[in-house]
């Protein structure tokens, strides 16, 4: 845990980057400092590698203050990213990873062994990449090398200052996918400093909201998005709040269990159904498609008389209620079914489901 007491920085009489805070940073988690140009996200960060020294106040990395430990062996144990990497450029690929390694002295074949581990982990080919240099890499891939290197002794904090900021959208959104891939394995300890809120909301565990040097909000996403303390954080989430609050939602908390016929049973099985559809499955439950139940001809076996499911009307379990909303506009539907792997039916999940939540958002 990294532990922020009565923090401030004063850069000059004029400039007051950060404010008395006071905040828990926990640990495996990823928490998030975001806010606008000069609210102090920088400076906040740089504090606890002591790149820049508090003016006042104390930072505890698990109930040890910073300004007490070795500052080489403090870095050490702390895995930096910036925005443009900041790679040595006339070293290697894989001297870059292995800078820290070699500092601490660790044997060749096991540098060799993490370097290539850690590409793998990136996404790069060892073979092609180890022996390249930062200036034959795309802006996507040195940014993939600034992680790996940052990784490297496998230290239990990272700070990362907009570590994608300078990749294309694109480019930007796959990274952030890898790198939540990558968190989910490891689980270390990381503060991250960016100003795009969707950033934010698709990586973080938590987020510190600030603004003029304080925090204004510490709170899951979630709760960031659901319950906003001020206006200023209210505004800063965007017009589209309830969407991108709906982005973090799996669509397994909202599946709803609904009435489903066995495709290869007889129309008997629709009784009195009052529903205007039903999704038919095989004897291992698995979808096979959907039944109109007035407007299906009852002459023919069920089989031929269902409609199929397209690819994209199919959400796995790790889609989110935004997925599926968008996916219900998309298709014209009001209900779309939720399917394993092995295609096995879970549920639905409907658009009458996706208002209720929303309007219980509202009333709370
Ligand atoms: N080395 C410095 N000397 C003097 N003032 C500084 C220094 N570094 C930052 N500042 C000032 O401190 C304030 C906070 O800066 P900081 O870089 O922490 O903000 P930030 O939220 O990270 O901003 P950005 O998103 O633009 O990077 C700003 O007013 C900035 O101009």
């Amino acid at each position: 845990m990294i532990r922020f007491e009565n923090v401030t920085k004063e850069y000059d009489e004029e400039t007051v980057a950060v404010r008395d805070i006071t905040f828990e940073i926990p640990s495996r988690e990823l928490t998030v400092l975001i806010g606008p140009s000069g609210c102090g996200k920088t400076t906040t960060l740089k504090m606890i590698n002591r790149i820049v020294k508090p003016s006042g106040g104390r930072i505890l990395i698990d109930g040890e203050d910073v300004k007490e430990m070795d500052v080489m062996s403090l870095r050490r144990g702390i895995g930096y990213v910036i925005q443009n990497v900041g790679l040595f450029p006339h070293m290697s690929v894989k001297d870059n990873i292995a800078t820290v390694p070699k500092l601490l002295k660790w044997e060749k074949s096991k540098i060799e062994r993490r370097v290539s581990e850690l590409l793998e982990l990136v996404g790069l080919e060892p073979r092609s990449y180890a022996n390249k240099l930062p200036k034959e890499l795309s802006g996507g891939e040195a940014q993939r090398v600034g992680v790996a290197r940052a990784l490297a002794a496998d230290p239990p904090i990272i700070l990362m200052d907009e570590p994608f900021g300078a990749v294309d959208p694109l480019t930007r959104v796959r990274l952030q996918d890898e790198f939540a891939r990558i968190q989910e394995e490891l689980h270390k300890t990381i503060v991250f400093v960016t100003h795009d809120i969707d950033e934010a909301i698709r990586l973080a565990d938590r987020i510190a909201v600030m603004r003029a040097g304080r925090i204004l909000q510490f709170d899951t996403p979630e709760e960031i998005l659901a319950r906003p303390k001020e206006k200023f954080v209210h505004d800063f989430m965007g017009s589209d709040r309830a969407l991108k609050r709906l982005s973090r939602i799996p669509v397994t908390e909202y599946i709803e269990k609904c009435e489903t016929i066995d495709v290869d049973g007889n129309w008997d099985q629709l009784g009195m159904t009052k529903e205007e559809f039903i999704w038919a499955l095989d004897e291992e439950r698995r979808l096979v498609g959907w039944v109109d139940v007035s407007h299906s001809n009852r002459e023919l076996p069920i089989r031929e008389a269902l409609t199929e499911m397209l690819e994209e009307e199919v959400l796995s379990p790790d889609s989110t209620v935004k997925e599926a909303l968008s996916r219900m506009l998309e298709s014209g539907t009001v209900a779309l079914p939720v399917v394993e792997k092995s295609g096995r039916f879970l549920g639905q999940i409907s658009l009458a489901k996706i208002q209720e939540l929303t309007r219980s958002d509202r009333e709370e």
